[in-house]
């Protein structure tokens, strides 16, 4: 892993942007279509802002979320909306939304819906992922019911997700799926994260989920 520190926050986020355009650009280079998979929560919105004014084909980009409270749209803790709102406006208003919510109680209900159209999307092309304090990272909480199974390396793309620390359903990509992806960044800020992360790498991927996908990513921390 690779660790990036920052000024400020502000720095963080013009400069992951840049990084991560470049590589979307080179992606679109070599393949018709690319896939992009961004986190929600609150970290990567300055993220957002600075690159969906970034040039570059975005009608041939696919954006999509690593993971999902299962909340409607018009919730304030979907990501979707967040990514309707922060990303997918300006320039990249082109870009075309894979769905990781479809209106109904539960995600197993739509779960294979949603699985079939991301299945041939894959591998990503670029993923940023976000971590907590816990040391989650997407849905793959510490304690979660399914975590083990989505650690597997033959885990499905999809898996639902409860955890104690997550007040609804959710939805996330499994651990190979985010490892499989051709460039990897992690999104981090402040100090208690910075501690988390140093300390979840001499723990297992069951007690730190972050450190499942920690090989060969790029972190990228500010204050
Ligand atoms: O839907 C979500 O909550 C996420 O995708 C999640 O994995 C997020 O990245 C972390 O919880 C960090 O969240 P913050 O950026 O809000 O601290």
């Amino acid at each position: 892993m690779e660790f990036i520190s920052y000024p400020d926050r502000e720095a963080l986020a013009i400069n992951l942007a840049n990084k991560i355009a470049g590589e979307l650009r080179s992606a679109l280079s070599q393949a018709e279509r690319v896939t992009f998979a961004v986190p929600g929560g609150t970290s990567p919105g300055p993220v957002f802002d600075d690159l969906c004014s970034v040039q570059l084909d975005w009608s041939r980009v696919d954006v999509m979320l690593t993971d999902e409270r299962w909340v409607p749209e018009d919730s304030e803790r979907s990501n979707t909306r967040l990514l309707r709102e922060r990303l997918l406006v300006e320039k990249a208003a082109d870009a075309r939304l894979l769905p990781m919510y479809m209106p109904c109680q539960t995600p197993e209900e739509r779960l294979d819906e949603i699985a079939e159209i991301i299945a041939p999307e894959l591998p990503l092309s670029v993923v940023l992922l976000g971590m907590g304090a816990d040391m989650h990272t997407a849905s793959l909480f510490p304690g979660a019911d399914r975590l083990e199974d989505a650690l597997d390396k033959r885990a499905p793309i999809l898996m639902p997700m409860r955890a104690e620390g997550a007040p609804e359903p959710r939805v996330t990509l499994t651990a190979p799926v985010l490892n499989g992806a051709l460039s990897k960044h992690i999104l981090i800020f402040g100090q208690e994260k910075r501690e988390a992360l140093e300390r979840a790498r001499g723990l297992s991927p069951s007690e730190a989920p972050i450190k499942a996908v920690l090989g060969g990513a790029t972190v990228h921390w500010a204050e």
